[in-house]
């Protein structure tokens, strides 16, 4: 086994009743990789990401993040490890603003002392002072400081899509995973979405796995691809390699 690796997963396998979602699923991230995973329409694509996060306990198989077995533990722990995701439905708190959205993320990572708060210790204003930075510094990069005081509710969909990533990233993640990004945005806004994802593995140096339909940015931006069909791996490599693989064009294609 690599130690390299950041996130190793191996012969993962979920089953919802008598329907094995999942069946034999590995995956290698390596530091500041972008690695997108995509398939057909239920190949098994979201069951992956959610026994990856700890939203499913998986049926079978080995997860390790940094080298530890994270396979069943819950969302919040894994979280805190360092592997933060987003959903396919916008998941925001749509009656709070922009910035509180980014602040209460920090909040809830890193479960701030309720006493410390209350008191307000020099320690805690620290805290405050370093969370509205972060806070202020992502929104800043996902292009949305002037819409800091709107409700999340009230912003474009493409705004509280980026207002997602920027929350999955004040927590400061290794890790961070997004299912089906670009899934709604416009030709514009899916190329800004491209240059913040390849700005992340560069200026952040962090790893970004994503699930994703759209063909362009997927072979545009990731250095490796899995390809699940049925829940089962059907080829890996590069986006050269995957392009030219024969059993993905018969996948894409609907052939039998
Ligand atoms: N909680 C669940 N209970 C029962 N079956 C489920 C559950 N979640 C997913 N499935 C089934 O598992 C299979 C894989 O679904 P999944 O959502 O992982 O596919 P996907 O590749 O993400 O699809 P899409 O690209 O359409 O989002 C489907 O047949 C789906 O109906």
């Amino acid at each position: 086994m690599s130690s390299e690796s950041l996130l190793k997963v191996t012969d993962l396998s979920m089953r919802f009743g008598g329907l094995l979602a999942v069946d034999g699923v590995a995956l290698e991230i390596n530091p500041q990789q972008v690695v997108s995973i995509i398939g057909p329409n239920g190949a098994g694509k979201t069951t992956v990401f959610n026994c990856i996060t700890g939203f499913y306990k998986p049926t079978a198989g080995e997860i390790l993040f940094n080298g530890d077995a994270v396979q069943g533990l819950p969302g919040y722990k894994i979280a805190r490890k360092g592997m933060v995701r987003t959903f396919q439905h916008v998941r925001l708190f749509k009656e709070m603003t922009a910035i509180e959205n980014l602040l209460i993320a920090q909040h809830h990572h890193l479960n701030t002392n309720l006493l410390s708060g209350l008191f307000k210790t020099p320690s805690f204003r620290l805290s405050e002072k370093k969370a509205l930075e972060q806070a202020k510094y992502w929104l800043k990069k996902v292009d949305l400081l002037d819409y800091a005081n709107r409700l999340a509710g009230n912003l474009a969909y493409g705004q509280q899509r980026r207002l997602e990533i920027a929350r999955c990233m004040v927590t400061g993640p290794q890790l961070l995973m997004l299912d089906e990004p670009a899934a709604g945005l416009n030709p514009r806004e899916t190329a800004d979405l491209n240059e913040l994802i390849v700005g992340l593995r560069e200026n952040e140096k962090i790893s970004v796995v994503l699930i994703e339909h759209d063909m362009k940015l997927v072979m545009d931006i990731s250095d490796y691809i899995y390809v699940v069909n049925q829940g089962r791996p059907l080829a890996d490599g590069t986006p050269e390699d995957v392009r030219a693989h024969p059993d993905v064009i018969k996948a894409y294609l609907g052939e039998s």
